[in-house]
């Protein structure tokens, strides 16, 4: 199954934020968008989430046109996680079931319940369960967030920098968990995201962006020293540590 973006074109008044954007990617792949601040990353996710609606452009999911679908069956296509979230008066338990809902009628069954509370497990959220959503930190409100969208399983997830807010160890957590749920649901995840360490330990393909329009495509091979020069204006060194590239830049 094929995910294709062709030619999408959006502008806010007469700005023009995305320019001549296409690209094609498969089910089960893990995506970094990466660029400066402003480059269009977000406004790229909006644009295939139908949050906001491009001047020009298509987005197929296999033969379909994604833009041509009502909402509610959009949702059962993409799940997106924009940059903010906020909390409400649900508790965890009940908005990570929600995730579910598509996939039960008047009450959960006893597979939507088991996922909840697995999820909770492997997020180290257990003893959050009956708190408020309003009632947690940032961070944990972000991990309850991608944790819903997650048990959604829509084919394709897009995520608006989900390590945000995060400290070193749930990003990872995080970053794991969007990979095992891509890999074993065959689900095409894209992140925007600004740590390239982070990107090259979980990602498969990467998008760079610059002033709305794409620079480079392509797997860990288009991460050279020239590409982060051209992308940030930063001089780095490209190392590998056991077996790891990892990017350093110089003083
Ligand atoms: N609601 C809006 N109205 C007008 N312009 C906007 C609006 N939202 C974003 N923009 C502009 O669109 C451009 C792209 O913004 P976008 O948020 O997509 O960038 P980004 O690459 O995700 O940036 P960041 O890394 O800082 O999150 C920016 O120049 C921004 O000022």
């Amino acid at each position: 199954m094929r995910f294709v973006v062709e030619n999408l074109r959006f502008c806010y008044k007469s700005d023009k934020i995305l320019d001549d954007i296409s690209f094609e990617l498969k089910r089960g792949d893990v995506v970094a968008i990466l660029g400066v601040n402003g480059a269009g990353k977000s406004t790229l996710l909006k644009t295939i989430a139908k949050v906001v609606k491009p001047k020009k452009g298509t987005v197929y999911l296999g033969e379909e046109d994604i833009h041509k679908l009502d909402f509610s069956e959009l949702g059962k296509k993409i799940g997106y996680v924009n940059q903010k979230s906020e909390g409400g008066y649900l508790n965890v338990f009940d908005t990570l079931l929600l995730g579910r809902k598509i996939y039960f009628k008047s009450s959960p069954k006893k597979e939507d319940l088991k996922r909840v509370e697995d999820i909770l497990d492997k997020l180290d959220l257990k003893n959050k369960a009956f708190t408020p959503t309003n009632e947690l930190s940032g961070g944990e409100l972000q991990k309850v967030v991608i944790a819903r969208a997650l048990l959604q399983e829509s084919e394709v997830l897009l995520l608006d920098e989900p390590t945000n807010n995060l400290d070193i160890k749930n990003q990872v957590e995080v970053l794991k968990l969007v990979r095992e749920f891509s890999k074993e649901k065959k689900i095409l995840s894209i992140l925007v995201m600004h740590d390239i360490n982070l990107a090259l330990r979980f990602c498969d393909k990467f998008i760079f962006m610059k002033d709305g329009k794409i620079e480079a495509e392509g797997g860990r091979e288009i991460i050279t020293a020239e590409l982060i020069k051209k992308i940030y204006n930063i001089d780095v060194d490209i190392c590998s540590y056991r077996g790891i590239d990892v990017v350093v830049f110089k003083n």
